[in-house]
């Protein structure tokens, strides 16, 4: 009876069941309950059903897409999606599955971009519910549930961005359930009215040191991506993370260098960065990097402007030229804001131009160690075409750090043990993303605080 059955399945199969169970490859099956429907709506357009495959909750944000073909888990765990509804242009998300939260040893997270979920929800064409890979430790479909992300797969994602690249990112909700009334609608939450950078920015100073450090640099915390900070510890930089309203200027004589991360929503939201970017450039000389959102702060504190783009950009194959080299790289990015490069004051120059649509993708000062990109130079997941501009920028730190030393010759690169036990070494106060109804409630319950 057996062998019958073996005898009939397709070759493929039936190699593999002749294979000794341990040495099988270590695909993880579970037997789920049916998936529950769930619906994909587009405010004052179409509206999409599907099945649900996450948490068990209605929530609203902004519509955007990315076309990354890997790197889901880096993606939903970057706080610049929070807010936002991920919708993946690649069919099949999920494969291979999710890593842990396991920590380097320098007490950096080892695959995430923070310790949570960030995005709003999750739109997948397909989701693999069998994953395989060495560092998973569950599905997409559980990890999405048990950090309280709704997420709805089997929808027509072509469709979706078809439209969202017609009409500019749009705001959307996911409901989950049987029945879904589209005239019982509820608000459709704006992010665009939600400090976002309050909600994922560390809320106390921590610091990580490297393990042999050359240099100390002051990171302003709009969001930072995890591998930020391993691509700075990794080069031999300890850091130093702020919140990002805090007063860098009035602690930078302390550091060799300041850094402003990436970061949600409109940078014109966090006026009081900008203010302490522009008396930082005033009253130092220390040498300044930006990324994405730090990129857009740093030019408006120079006295540019920023402009929202159509539909964004979010992918990992995106081509910037370097203006100053003539060269390309393939760059990873998710943004959806822009510096308007014809803005520049005369001290500065556009450092990068988007290939695909011209528009901004870094600036640099003209005699000043400072420079950021609108892409991402530590990309994860993404090409590390970029990655020498932390090796350029650390060297005009170590400079700066030298021509700083008769100066301040007490100042180390290693601070007191003292001051790290004071700070700690993790993100404090950061409340994992809820879906944007619970995020608005919690700015609510905020402000009236
Ligand atoms: N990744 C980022 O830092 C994004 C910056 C900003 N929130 C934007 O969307 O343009």
């Amino acid at each position: 009876m057996f062998m019958n059955i073996f005898k009939s399945m397709p070759a493929r199969a039936q190699a593999f069941a002749s294979v000794k169970p341990q040495a099988r490859f270590m695909a993880t099956v579970r037997q789920r309950a049916p998936l529950e429907p769930a619906t994909f709506t587009i405010r004052d357009g179409p509206m999409f059903t599907g099945k649900s495959f996450g948490a068990r909750s209605n929530i609203s944000g902004e519509a955007v897409f990315t076309t990354s073909l890997v790197g889901y888990p880096e993606s939903l765990t970057d706080p610049s999606y929070r807010g936002q509804i991920l919708v993946f242009t690649q069919p099949l998300i999920g494969n291979y599955g999710v890593p842990s939260a396991e920590k380097d040893p320098n007490g950096l997270l080892k695959y995430f971009e923070s310790p949570h979920l960030q995005a709003a929800g999750v739109v997948v064409a397909d989701v693999a519910e069998q994953y395989s890979h060495w560092t998973a430790v569950e599905s997409l479909g559980e990890w999405c549930a048990r950090e309280g992300v709704p997420a709805i797969s089997g929808v027509d994602t072509r469709a979706i961005v078809t439209y969202l690249r017609e009409q500019g990112s749009s705001l959307a909700k996911i409901t989950v359930g049987e029945e879904y009334d589209a005239n019982e609608d509820e608000a459709f939450t704006d992010p665009e009215q939600i400090h976002l950078v309050r909600q994922v920015s560390t809320k106390q100073p921590f610091h990580i040191s490297a393990a042999d450090p050359h240099s100390h640099v002051a990171v302003i915390d709009c969001g930072v991506k995890e591998n930020i900070l391993r691509s700075l510890v990794n080069r031999g930089s300890s850091v130093t993370v702020f919140p990002f309203d805090y007063p860098i200027h009035k602690v930078a004589h302390h550091f060799d260098g300041v850094f402003i991360s990436n970061g949600p929503g409109d940078p014109t939201h966090c006026q009081d960065t900008v203010f302490n970017l522009q008396r930082l450039m005033e009253t130092s000389q220390v040498p300044i990097f930006g990324i994405c959102l730090g990129h857009q702060l740093l030019a408006l504190a120079a006295g540019a402007r920023t402009i929202k783009l159509k539909y964004g950009n979010r992918a990992h194959n995106i081509p910037a030229l370097d203006l100053s080299t003539g060269r390309c790289h393939i760059t990873s990015q998710n943004h959806g804001y822009a510096v308007d490069a014809s803005t520049l004051p005369s001290e500065w120059k556009p450092y990068f131009v988007n290939l695909n649509d011209q528009s901004n993708e870094g600036m640099i000062h003209k005699s000043r160690p400072i420079f950021s990109t609108q892409f991402h130079p530590e990309a994860k997941g993404g090409p590390l075409d970029s990655s020498y501009l932390f090796d350029i920028y650390l060297e005009s730190v170590q400079k700066y750090k030298k021509s700083q030393a008769g100066l301040y010759p007490q100042r180390d690169s290693r601070p007191s043990p003292l001051l790290v036990d004071l700070l700690g070494n993790e993100r404090v106060g950061v409340q994992p993303t809820v879906g944007m109804q619970n995020i608005a409630a919690a700015a609510a319950a905020a402000a009236a605080a």
